[in-house]
C-alpha cells in the first residue's frame, strides 16, 4: 500500500529481528548493544534495561494516544520476518524496523520491503557506525524513509512520533 491513508486508523507495524539485547530478566541488563570491547562506563547510552514488553507496551501507549493502530512482532527467523512483512501488503501504512543481526546480511528482508513498498524506519538502539566496520554496513539504510541509531530504545519512541506527524501532513489535517 502506498503511503496514502486509507482507513481512520493509521497502521503502523513494529518489528524487530534477531535481537541480542532482549535477553536476560527483568532485573538484568535486557539490551546488551554495547561493542564487547568497550570499556566499561563507555558508551552508556547504548545500555539499558528495558525489555521487550517494555518497548511494546511503551510503543502502545503512544500510539494509542497518537491514534495509530500497532501491531509488534520479534522473531530470530529470517522467514518469519519476510512473512509478516508480506502480510503487512495493503494493512499497514508503516513499518518500524530493528533488523538486528540480519541488518548486515538480509537481502531477503530488503527485498520483502521494497516489494511490498510499505515505508519504513530503520531502528538500531545501538550506534551502528561506532561498532565494528562490518556492523556499518546495513542492507535497508538506502531505502529507509530515515534511520535512527544510537538512541537506546527511545529510537523507537522517537520513530513514532515521527510517524504520526508524517500522516498527519498527508492527511492534511
Ligand atoms: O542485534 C543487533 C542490534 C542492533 O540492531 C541494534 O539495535 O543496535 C545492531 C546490530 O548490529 C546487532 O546485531
Amino acid at each position: 500500500m502506498s503511503v496514502t491513508i486509507s482507513s481512520e486508523w493509521q497502521r503502523v507495524r513494529m518489528l524487530a529481528a534477531a535481537h541480542q539485547q532482549y535477553e536476560g530478566t527483568r532485573r538484568s541488563p535486557k539490551w546488551f548493544s554495547r561493542p564487547a570491547d568497550a570499556s566499561p562506563g563507555t558508551n552508556t547510552i547504548s545500555q539499558g534495561s528495558d525489555t521487550l514488553a517494555d518497548v511494546e507496551t511503551s510503543a502502545k501507549k503512544q500510539t494509542d494516544q497518537l491514534g495509530i493502530s500497532l501491531s509488534t512482532f520479534q522473531s530470530n527467523h529470517e522467514g518469519q520476518i519476510v512473512d509478516r512483512i508480506q502480510e503487512a501488503r495493503g494493512h499497514c501504512d508503516f513499518v518500524i524496523l530493528n533488523p538486528g543481526g540480519l541488518t548486515h546480511t538480509s537481502v531477503t528482508i530488503r527485498d520483502a520491503l521494497l516489494g511490498v513498498q510499505i515505508p519504513f524506519i530503520e531502528v538500531h538502539v545501538s550506534n551502528i557506525h561506532a561498532r565494528e566496520p562490518w556492523r556499518n554496513h546495513s542492507y535497508f539504510s538506502d531505502k529507509a524513509v530515515a534511520v535512527i541509531c544510537g538512541l537506546g530504545v527511545f529510537g523507537y519512541t522517537a520513530a513514532i512520533d515521527f510517524i504520526a506527524r508524517k500522516l498527519d501532513v498527508q492527511k492534511g489535517s
